[in-house]
């Protein structure tokens, strides 16, 4: 039964099946993982997008909120093979548009081929082609959502672990997932979690052991002030950063970021660290990177399937980020050893 319609940059219009009603549009991208869709679903770094699953079948296990990185869906849409019940349900009651009965498989492998694309979805039982094309009409490039740091970060400082014995954090919440907090405060760091436009007074009335820079939507180039306290802080503080972390840390000092092709968008993205020539398994969701990392930075991983930087660091500055996510959820465990590494830097 045909009551969605998705289109897709260029005009071309697909026919689904609405299993969440609305209308919606965003930057079409997709994840390869089997699993994890519950994390993906609340990770704030996909606000103005709409995630395609590739694996089929999507909610097998239900939704339950303690696997959520945060406390809404940040997808603008949703598009599977096959959404369960319970998953459809959830996108439901958070008014989240979602569709299923197309061929994910030709989307994903299109966007593959032709990299990013805009999408407008119209689902329900008045959704018309003409709903779908109008929302894709209006849909903006990803670099054009200037203000998206204030879509996605916190309002107002909070603390977690007050009391803790460990090193203290001043977290910049450029759109953080859940876990990056669960992995400093199971080291026992005492984490304060700061507004994306955080000025250098606020995160000195913080006094932090560390500045770490978090996850985020969009492009890393708008987030003007998030590079301003890094270039303040750099070799002042240890820093650390992850994903949109790593490429505002990397342009803020001056380096540079582009947009990718299509991005890396699953839980099997290999990295080589160049210093032990370890590879790791990384679950990755980014589609802009760092094009130079600029003088200061050397990039210490890479991305094996492409070359681009997964690492950088500076050992006299103190500075480490990663492109892609260690603290997990989905994905592999692999990389943990980042938040101790870390921490250790931020210790000494
Ligand atoms: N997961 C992230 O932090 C994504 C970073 C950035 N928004 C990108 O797409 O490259």
């Amino acid at each position: 039964m045909t009551d969605a319609y998705v289109a897709i940059e260029g005009g071309r219009v697909v026919e689904a099946r609405s299993r969440a009603p609305g209308t919606t549009r965003g930057e079409l991208v997709f994840t390869t993982a089997y699993t994890g869709y519950e994390e993906s679903l609340t990770d704030p770094s996909y606000e103005e997008q709409i995630l395609t699953f590739s694996y089929p079948l999507i909610g097998n296990y239900g939704v339950r909120e303690e696997r959520f990185e945060s406390d809404r869906v940040h997808p603008r849409g949703v598009v599977a093979r096959e959404l369960t019940e319970d998953v459809a349900e959830w996108l439901e009651s958070e008014g989240v548009p979602a569709v299923d009965h197309l061929d994910t498989r030709e989307l994903v492998t299109g966007i593959r081929d032709e990299g990013a694309m805009k999408c407008g979805i119209a689902a329900g039982p008045d959704a018309t082609e003409e709903d779908a094309l109008a929302e894709l009409e209006q849909c903006k490039h990803m670099s054009d959502h200037t203000e998206i740091g204030a879509q996605v970060s916190v309002g107002e400082p909070e603390v977690f672990n007050e009391d803790g014995d460990g090193e203290t954090v001043a977290l910049i919440d450029c759109g953080a997932k859940g876990s990056i907090i669960d992995s400093l405060v199971e080291r026992d760091a005492t984490v304060h979690v700061l507004p994306y436009d955080a000025t250098e007074d606020d995160v000195a009335a913080v006094d932090p052991d560390l500045l770490f820079i978090s996850n985020g939507p969009g492009d890393p180039e708008n987030f003007e002030q998030t590079k301003t306290l890094v270039d303040s802080y750099a070799g002042e503080t240890p820093m650390a950063g992850i994903c949109l972390g790593q490429q505002v840390v990397a342009s803020a000092l001056g380096g540079s970021t582009e947009k990718m092709e299509f991005g890396h968008r699953g839980v099997n993205q290999p990295v080589r660290d160049l210093r032990t020539d370890r590879v790791v398994m990384t679950t990755q969701n980014h589609g802009y990177t760092v094009a130079e990392p600029g003088e200061k930075l050397e990039v210490t991983q890479i991305n094996v399937n492409d070359d681009t930087p997964e690492g950088l660091e500076n050992d006299d500055l103190e500075i480490i980020t990663r492109q892609y996510h260690p603290e997990a959820n989905p994905g592999p465990n692999d990389s943990k050893g980042f938040f101790d590494d870390v921490l250790a830097m931020a210790e000494d």
